[in-house]
């Protein structure tokens, strides 16, 4: 039995409705494996701006220090999309929040499900088989430079930095990961027009000499663009700066088949975070139709990084189940779809009674009723 202190940011649009879905999958792993998960919420993002006029506030920020780990589901509204003039922004609570806590390797699993592959619009020889790990540099570059107008308002500017420390850390993290692996890591960059991917592209080539069981690539952000949804199975460990690793991730959930399958784990100096790699898909709120998936894989990735393995490996397990029986949102069945919150409960429902699977559309809610 252990005890976890689990800080959860619900935040903006579907972010409390995937997360609650998480929420109800680590009650359902407590209560399978007899541990208590004290599970509190904060506000970050826009609900946090409404009710305090800051992005972060200071007893989020408190109790994510306090936690063993956050579970974050999503931040950002378009009222503030939508007004370049906002001040104050939902974004800025989550790069405070990273920053803060010292979150700077982002790590983005990208599989390819094979009950999957029907529903990808790209071709299944191409995808089959992928399995990649990206590693997103989280608390430096472009999105935290100074930035800013010049006096007139006719000109912006968003400074890019990088420091060999900063590069060092997570280039790390990376070829560690890809030693344990298929010892192969590719750097993602920009060295042929970008000062700081020079930098980058310095510091990996010497620290290759400490991982010689891994072989080291490089690509050119364009070039990788292309390369990772022509022939995604060329990749094993990807490295890369903060934005180039957040758009190649995005564009790699193509190859699961939906954004709202990707996980992510947010790592650093203490207490991690989880978080699905999507916004807050502000179109979908209150719909039901928001997947949960990366959220709950997200929460899998909590476990695993609390060492509760075949924890985690259960709620992959009840996943898998809920990916071959078709209980999926309707981006990826769209004949038969199920809501977000029947995905949840199938799942958790799996999870904390999965030697009966006697679970179906209709007893849900009776099975649930002893765990939810
Ligand atoms: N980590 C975070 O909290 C992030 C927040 N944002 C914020 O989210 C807001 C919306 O941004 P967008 O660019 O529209 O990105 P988004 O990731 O919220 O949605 C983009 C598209 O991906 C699909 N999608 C996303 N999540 C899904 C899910 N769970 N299930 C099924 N389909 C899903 C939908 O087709 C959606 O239109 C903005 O305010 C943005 O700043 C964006 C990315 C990350
Ligand atoms: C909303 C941004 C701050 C970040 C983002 O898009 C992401 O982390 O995926
Ligand atoms: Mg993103």
């Amino acid at each position: 039995m252990v005890s976890k202190k689990i800080a959860v940011l619900p935040g903006d649009g579907i972010g409390p409705e995937v997360c609650r879905q998480a929420v109800k999958v680590l009650e359902a792993v407590a209560g399978r494996f007899g541990h208590r998960f004290d599970m509190q919420s904060y506000l970050m993002g826009a609900c946090a701006i409404d009710a305090t006029g800051n992005p972060l506030p200071d007893e989020t920020l408190d109790a994510c220090r306090a936690a063993d780990a956050v579970l974050l589901g999503a931040i950002g509204d378009p009222k503030y999309d939508h007004d370049p003039t906002a001040k104050v922004r939902p974004e800025q609570g989550l790069l405070r929040l990273r920053k803060s806590l010292g979150l700077f390797a982002n790590i983005r699993p990208v599989t390819a499900y094979s009950v999957l592959l029907e529903h990808s619009p790209l071709k299944r020889e191409r995808i089959e088989g992928t399995d990649l790990l990206i590693f997103r540099e989280l608390t430096g570059g472009i999105y935290f430079g100074d930035k800013g107008r010049t006096a007139d308002g006719e000109a912006a500017y968003d400074h890019c930095t990088y420091s060999r420390p900063e590069i060092e850390r997570i280039a790390h993290l990376a070829f560690r990961a890809a030693a344990g692996r298929r010892q192969k890591l590719t750097l993602v960059d920009k060295a042929n027009v970008l000062e700081t991917s020079r930098l980058w592209r310095e510091v990996v080539r010497e620290m290759a000499a400490e991982y010689p069981e891994v072989a080291v690539d490089y690509l050119f952000v364009d070039n990788a663009a292309m390369q990772v949804i022509l022939s995604p199975t060329q990749f094993d460990v990807i490295l890369t700066e903060n934005m180039f690793g957040d758009i190649i991730s995005d564009e790699a959930s193509v190859i699961a088949g939906s954004l709202g399958l990707l996980p992510s784990a947010s790592v650093g100096e203490r207490v991690a975070l989880f978080e699905p790699i999507h916004g807050s898909y502000p179109q979908a709120k209150g719909k039901g139709i928001a997947n949960p998936i990366a959220t709950i894989l997200s929460a899998a990735m909590l476990l695993e990084h609390l060492e509760l393995d075949a924890e985690a490996a259960l709620v992959r397990e009840a996943v898998d189940e809920a990916l071959h029986n078709g209980v999926l949102t309707k981006e990826l069945n769209p004949t038969a779809p199920y809501t977000t919150e029947e995905v949840g409960n199938y799942i958790a429902f799996w999870i904390a009674d999965s030697n009966e699977k006697q679970w179906n559309k209709n007893n849900v809610e009776i099975g649930l009723s002893t765990i939810i």
